[in-house]
């Protein structure tokens, strides 16, 4: 899902962008990469692997300069290699680094017009080298380096390119750019730091807010959607809207699965809204079982505990930590392989056996996506004893693919897609399965105080805001289903 972040600040910025990343990192496990801005030159620093990996002294040393981006990448276009980590760099109209959160759904005809017309190389298969070059070409079209320009510039961007993006930008000479889709898919939130002893005011904008908590910046609002924000590098403030307005629908699976609990993402609490999707879920199945024989739930580490929690409370049950996750190994969703994925489920999770020992138990978990995760925990929960194993999904069937930033590029990859749930339960091996309803979903995000109307939910309904062109899905299929990835690797 990748984590982007950007500051301006009155001292170097590198350290913090560090550290921004850390508490980003479980958006994307793959790729890291700083690029800050010192006076008339760009430091970029990047590579494969988790920030601790990427980053050591000798490489922060390198990072002066005080505004820059940062960038942890999973990817959803072209391949795993570090030449394709972020930010990206062009030195042309200036010097410009760019970290994305997203995926374009355009790129093949981009990549075309950017080649072509605009007359600029793009050197990997990454959509978001082809955003760069989309972008500063429509800079160098403008006639001064100034907020006004970068904003016309934008709304080159917003014009051309289709899909969901959330970006940062810095270039030289001027400052931090940041923008999102039309549509608002992708999150961004804008954050502010008081200057010390008189300086100006320092700006972030971040994915999620955790890391602005924990570098002192105050939320201010979230980017909107076709917004543009300008923050030049003496600390000045502009915004624009550049894009139309559009139907506003943040992609629901940010608070399913992706963010933390702990940040607040277009003015949601992320943790509330799990815990109602737990509450939601609770009811339904107090409504179809309401003389259930259920002992326990046990949530399915991490990102199911707020949900899991709040069912045994409607259900009046014991809520119970039956697994235990090793803390060492990463999430394994956003892994690039179903190998890897699989095998690291086992080594991720054990269980405690007398929590399952001769009980009906609840597994909860927030989303069933191939079914790696459950098809193996329900056959843990078995061997550890458990005379019943039920299974609750806090989400909907997922039962489409994502386009929009999310790696789920092949319907056939997915355990619900044309199957009933009767026949995922089987699959997975359960005595029960049960799965949230998607109004109840999207009410349990909106909460009560109605905050969103609308949601990019595609991955369960199939209804993609953006429109899809004829053949798009067989093509990225081609490119990216897990057998393509196999077959590009090994070659
Ligand atoms: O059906 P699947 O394809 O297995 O995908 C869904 C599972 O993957 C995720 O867990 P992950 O291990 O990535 O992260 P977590 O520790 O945050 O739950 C998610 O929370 C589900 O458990
Ligand atoms: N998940 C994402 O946001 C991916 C960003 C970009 N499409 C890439 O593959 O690097
Ligand atoms: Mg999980």
């Amino acid at each position: 899902m990748c984590g982007i972040l950007g500051i301006v600040g009155n001292t170097d910025v590198a350290a913090q962008l560090y550290d921004g990343l850390t508490v980003l990192q479980h958006r994307g496990q793959d790729a890291a990469g700083i690029a800050t801005a010192d006076g008339g030159k760009l430091r970029v620093h990047k590579g494969n692997g988790l920030a601790s990996d990427v980053f050591d002294e000798d490489a922060m040393q390198l990072l002066q300069g005080r505004f820059g981006i940062a960038h942890c990448r999973y990817p959803t276009a072209g391949s795993e290699g570090s030449d394709e980590a972020q930010p990206f760099y062009v030195n042309s109209p200036y010097g410009i680094a760019l970290a994305h959160n997203g995926n374009l759904i355009n790129t093949d005809k981009l990549r075309r017009e950017v080649f072509e017309q605009d007359l600029r190389n793009v050197n990997t298969e990454s959509d978001s080298e082809v955003l760069l070059n989309v972008f500063a070409h429509e800079l160098s079209l403008q006639k001064a380096l100034t907020p006004d320009a970068v904003f016309k510039a934008i709304e080159g961007v917003n014009r051309r390119c289709i899909g969901g993006y959330a970006v940062v930008i810095s270039v030289l000479g001027l400052g931090l750019v940041a923008f999102r889709d039309p549509h608002g898919i992708r999150p961004l939130v804008l954050g502010k730091r008081a200057g010390k002893n008189g300086a100006t005011d320092e700006y972030a904008v971040a994915s999620e807010s955790v890391a602005l908590d924990l570098l002192g910046f105050e939320r201010v609002r979230d980017v909107g959607p076709g917004e543009c924000i300008v923050v030049t590098a003496r600390g000045e403030l502009f915004s624009q809207q550049t894009a139309p307005a559009q139907v506003h629908t943040p992609c629901i699976f940010e608070y399913v699965y992706f963010a933390r609990p702990d940040s607040m993402m277009d003015n949601i609490s992320v943790h509330k809204a799990r815990m109602r999707m737990g509450q939601k879920l609770g009811e339904k199945i107090l409504r179809l079982m309401p003389d259930h024989d259920i002992d326990t739930v046990i949530p399915i580490p991490d990102t199911s505990r707020d949900a899991a929690l709040e069912i045994a409370n409607v259900l009046g049950v014991k809520y119970r930590e039956g697994f235990i996750k090793n803390r060492y190994v990463g999430r394994t969703f956003i892994m690039p392989g179903q190998g890897q994925r699989a095998k690291s489920v086992r080594r991720k999770l054990n269980p405690i056996p007398l929590e399952f020992r001769n009980r009906v138990v609840l597994l909860v978990d927030d989303s069933i996506v191939r079914g790696t995760t459950s098809q193996q925990i329900v056959q843990m929960a078995r061997d550890a004893g458990a005379r019943k194993v039920y299974l609750a999904s806090a989400a909907p069937p997922v039962r489409f693919p994502n386009v929009y930033g999310i790696d789920m590029p092949s319907a056939e990859e997915l355990v619900a897609h044309d199957r009933s749930e009767e026949e995922v339960q089987k699959l997975l091996g359960c005595d029960w399965l049960i799965y949230q309803d998607l109004a109840d979903l999207e009410e349990a995000v909106s909460g009560p105080k109605q905050r969103m109307e609308h949601f990019d939910s595609s991955c369960f309904n199939g209804e993609y805001v953006t429109g899809i062109e004829e053949g798009y899905f067989d093509r990225i299929k081609q490119l990216r289903s897990d057998e393509a990835k196999k077959t590009r690797r090994a070659s």
